[in-house]
């Protein structure tokens, strides 16, 4: 059983699989708190808050409802949406084991992401593009673990300030090429934006801005 938030179709709209059409599921639960975090109505899973699948399916804005359910349940829900590449997001969407749901889904034939904070162990299929965005010194005191950046196919750092940059310069990167290290303006700030591009032009890296926010779409 894994908790699920909500389910929807757009297209990736960060990093290197931007502008891809995919079905998002996002998990319910994250306790790494992120003060600028966008997705905070994914934090708590309070079982006051459980509904049935059908009234998660119909929400349309963001709420902390969240609905049980089981891996074949969740390939059936993807198989209703035209996309054929499947982003797993949260909340922290690590919380879990995922090579079951994973597994299922390539075996019927679709890509699959994983969007991780790198604070747990990462549970997928070993095809999964990994996207790890380290979170460094939040409150919830989890510290990025050397396994998770070590799986990372790439990395993408939210970025408000310059000590954010130095965060990521002291991690161990060594295994994902430059040009899969990309900086996030957070809340798409002008500041942070031009913080971004002149840290990735001089390290080599590249600057994902949240485009679905830009498009105004989910
Ligand atoms: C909401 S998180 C969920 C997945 C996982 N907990 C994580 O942090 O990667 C998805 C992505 O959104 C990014 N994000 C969250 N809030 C943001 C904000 N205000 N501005 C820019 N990026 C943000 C995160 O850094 C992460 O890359
Ligand atoms: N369109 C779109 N692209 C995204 N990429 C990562 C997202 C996330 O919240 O994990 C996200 C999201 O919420 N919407
Ligand atoms: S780890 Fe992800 S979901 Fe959790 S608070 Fe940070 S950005 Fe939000
Ligand atoms: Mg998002």
């Amino acid at each position: 059983m894994l908790p699920i938030n909500e389910v929807f179709e757009t297209i990736q709209g960060e990093a290197c699989m931007t502008g891809t059409p995919s079905v998002f599921l996002r998990l319910q639960a994250c306790p790494v708190g992120c003060p600028w975090c966008d997705t905070k109505h994914t934090w708590a899973l309070d079982p006051a808050r459980q509904v049935a699948v059908a009234d998660m399916l119909a929400k349309t804005d963001d709420a902390d409802t969240w609905a049980a359910m089981e891996v074949d349940e969740l390939l059936a829900t993807v198989q209703a949406f035209r996309a054929r590449h499947v982003v797993i997001t949260g909340g922290e969407p690590a919380l879990y084991d995922l090579v079951p749901l994973t597994t299922l889904l390539i075996a019927h034939s679709y890509s699959v992401q994983i969007e991780t904070s790198g604070t747990h162990p990462i549970r997928v299929h070993p095809d999964t593009w990994v996207t790890v965005s380290p979170k460094l010194d939040m409150p919830g005191g989890l510290p990025v673990l050397p396994e998770a950046l070590a799986r990372a196919n790439e990395v993408k750092h939210p970025v408000g300030k310059p000590a954010d940059v130095e965060r990521l310069l002291g991690l161990d990167l060594g295994r994902v090429p430059r040009s899969l290290i990309w900086l996030q303006p957070i809340s798409q700030s002008p500041k942070a934006t031009a913080l971004c591009v002149d840290e990735a032009t001089r390290h080599g890296w590249r600057v994902s801005i949240q485009t679905h926010k830009f498009l105004g779409v989910r």
